[in-house]
């Protein structure tokens, strides 16, 4: 995931405290997380046309620059090193959510990170959700996470140490809880904190699941409910906790992918900040397919529709709706409904193609009609 900038950080902060000394009312509001970043979660990932515009570059063949190392001109993906020491099975083509690549033995390495600024105000629930967030794309492509390095910024003339302790704790107790090490990281001082890992797994390369093997009369399975996104926004906005998201958010898709794989799934993608509608409009245009969304089996959760009714949808929701508009065929949804299938989540649940036991089904992969989404 990329980081969208360091604009709109709160001004006229107090200065920096130690661990251990106690906070005035004052302090504690302006040591609210989300007062300090401008975007939050995975709604402030770069929109998805300025990012793969920005990507494809890296795939286009890549002339030798003149201070570089002499490898001379690639000719085939500019990604590609003249002697791999290993076998790419999913790279940036198709953005799929992790690198797998194989290696000697039979096993495949996965690779991936994603960082972002604060969702909610409780540091140790931020860093819980990051840690969530960053092993969903290990289990997104059927993996199991093995280890992992924390990617911290905090702005340390302004918030205090002693709650970036706490983010780091929440993500530690998540990747205990998945069984994946903690073994280092990087921290650095920066205008707005952040958060994330990087993390590697191991997958079987001939069980992945792939955002390119989507396959026409196949139902498509949603394993959270959406609403994360207006709903995270809210509570920037009003400082309102909403548990039924904080849940959400921290729950693991281990138990998604394991069960995607039991069931012979083989497609599958998390929805994260391009919404349901943007990450299946990945899915479909890798696959070849159309992705037809039945609308009213989307599962929300509770004061997510209200949310969006009272405004509280984020600029990312709005970019995503306007990227995929035309490949959509929106049918007879309006703008509300649209904001809904569109809303931007943070560690959001498996779309996985295939019927898989307590997931609702959304929809169905139908052979490639003139519009790459329909809704009914
Ligand atoms: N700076 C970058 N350089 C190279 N590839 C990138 C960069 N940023 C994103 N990508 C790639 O673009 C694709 C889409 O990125 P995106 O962050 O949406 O995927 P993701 O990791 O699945 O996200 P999420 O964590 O929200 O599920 C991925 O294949 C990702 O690896
Ligand atoms: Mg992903």
């Amino acid at each position: 995931m990329l980081y969208e900038g360091y604009s709109g950080w709160e001004p006229n902060l107090p200065r920096a405290r130690r661990i251990g000394e106690t906070m005035t009312a004052t302090e504690r509001d302006t040591t609210r997380l989300t007062r300090h970043a401008r975007g939050g979660g995975c709604a402030c990932k770069i929109p998805p046309g300025e990012l793969e515009t920005i990507v494809a570059e890296l795939l286009a063949p890549q002339p030798a620059h003149p201070h570089g190392p002499s490898l001379g001109e690639q000719p085939g993906r500019g990604l590609t090193p003249p002697s791999p020491n290993g076998e790419l099975v999913i790279g940036l083509d198709d953005g799929d959510d992790a690198a797998v690549v194989c290696v000697e033995g039979g096993r495949a390495i996965v690779a991936t990170a994603d960082f972002f600024t604060p969702v909610v105000d409780d540091p140790y629930d931020w860093g819980r959700i990051a840690a969530t967030n960053a092993l969903s794309d290990v289990y997104a492509v059927g993996g199991t996470p093995v280890v992992a390095v924390n990617l911290l910024a905090w702005p340390r003339q302004t918030l205090p140490m002693d709650l970036a302790r706490e983010v780091l704790r929440g993500g530690l107790d998540v990747a205990r809880a998945a069984g994946c090490h903690v073994a280092g990281g990087h921290s650095v001082d920066g205008p707005e904190p952040v958060y994330g890992m990087a993390v590697t797994g191991l997958a079987d390369p001939e069980r992945l699941l792939r955002i390119d093997a989507g396959r026409p009369g196949t139902p498509i399975s949603l394993t959270k409910p959406l609403g994360v996104g207006v709903l995270n926004t809210r509570h920037k906005a009003t400082g309102e906790v909403f548990p039924q998201a904080i849940e959400a958010m921290t729950t693991l898709n281990r138990d998604a992918s394991l069960a995607a794989l039991a069931a012979g799934a083989r497609c599958a993608t998390d929805v994260t900040g391009f919404g349901l509608l943007g990450h299946l409009y990945k899915l479909a245009r890798a696959s070849g397919v159309t992705a037809v969304v039945d609308v009213a089996a989307v599962p929300y959760l509770e004061g997510a529709r209200e949310a969006v009714r009272d405004g509280h949808v984020s600029g990312g929701t709005r970019r995503n709706l306007a990227w995929v508009a035309p490949h959509l065929d929106a049918g007879r949804f309006g703008e509300e409904d649209l904001l809904l299938v569109a809303d931007a989540q943070t560690s959001g649940g498996l779309l996985i193609a295939g019927e898989i036991p307590g997931a609702p089904v959304v929809g169905e992969l139908v052979p490639r009609e003139p519009a790459a989404l329909r809704l009914i």
